[in-house]
């Protein structure tokens, strides 16, 4: 049996092995400024992602906004089976793995299956994993998770091996959007070392510093939401941070 790598996740793969790592850059389809933030990230962003966690209004309509502006793959970044639009180009297929409920594990994935397929999204097979202090950020809330601690840099690191076991080729080590504090540099090498797939970290990273230390950690790719919502002109230091830290991480490979 072959497994087809689609296309936007081959582009993903190709930028990695290139630059070291990704940008991408969340956008919340209710957000009201969300061509100016697209006109902006569209010259720094590798891709966009759009999602929510509490409820989708406008969900087509913000889609067709973006491809308006700009030809970057969209990725839905889906809170629940309506997070999906037949205008985007790929959906992160993700099972929140570490939630005590399984609609959030299992369920709601395989609710949104048929339409994935109906609505020719490429599916890029991910663990999400919410780790603290994921609990007291919106997705946590909604997503009812069971708390993966920092201190114990093994937890995550065994997810993200277990992910590899089950064919998923991407693991998205989560701190909640907004979070006082980002992953920390041990969970995101020990989670790259132990699984060697592609380790995405996001949730409270407002600093390039801190998105370059998480680049060197072993990050394949970075993700911010909140603080493009406030200064849509961050994205640049950001951008620049990451891929300078993405080239020091190839060259000491
Ligand atoms: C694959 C399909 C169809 C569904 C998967 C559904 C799953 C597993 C969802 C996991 C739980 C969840 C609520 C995820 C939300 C992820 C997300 C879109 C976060 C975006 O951030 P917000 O939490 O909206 O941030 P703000 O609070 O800053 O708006
Ligand atoms: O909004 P921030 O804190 O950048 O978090 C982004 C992302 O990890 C949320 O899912
Ligand atoms: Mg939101």
């Amino acid at each position: 049996m072959e497994i087809k790598i689609g296309k936007v996740e081959k582009r993903l793969n190709e930028i990695i092995e290139e630059e070291g790592a990704v940008y991408l850059t969340l956008l919340d389809p209710e957000e009201e400024n969300i061509e100016e933030i697209a006109e902006k990230v569209k010259d720094y962003a590798d891709a966009i992602m759009v999602g929510g966690s509490i409820g989708v209004v406008n969900l087509d309509e913000a889609v067709k906004q973006i491809k308006k502006i700009t030809k970057l793959p969209i990725i839905l970044f889906p809170g629940n089976v309506d997070g999906l639009s037949k205008y985007a180009d790929a959906v992160f297929y993700m099972s929140l793995m570490n939630s005590s409920n399984t609609y959030w594990a299992i369920t709601a994935p395989t609710l949104g299956a048929i339409t994935i397929l109906k609505y020719n999204l490429e599916p890029i097979p991910m663990a999400y994993l919410c780790i603290e202090p994921a609990k007291k950020t919106a997705v946590g809330y909604v997503g009812e998770i069971r708390e993966i601690p920092q201190n114990k840099p093994k937890i995550a690191a065994m997810y993200c091996l277990s992910a590899k076991f089950f064919g998923m080729r991407w693991a998205y080590l989560e701190a909640g959007s907004g979070a006082p504090y980002p992953v920390n540099n041990e969970t995101i090498s020990l989670s790259k070392k132990l699984s060697g797939i592609n380790i995405i970290v996001g949730g409270g990273i407002r600093k390039p510093e801190i998105a370059y230390e998480k680049v060197l950690a072993g990050a394949d790719a970075i993700v911010t939401g909140n603080l493009l919502e406030e200064n849509p002109n961050a994205v640049e230091m950001m951008y620049e941070a990451i891929k300078k830290a993405g080239k020091e991480k190839l060259k000491n490979r």
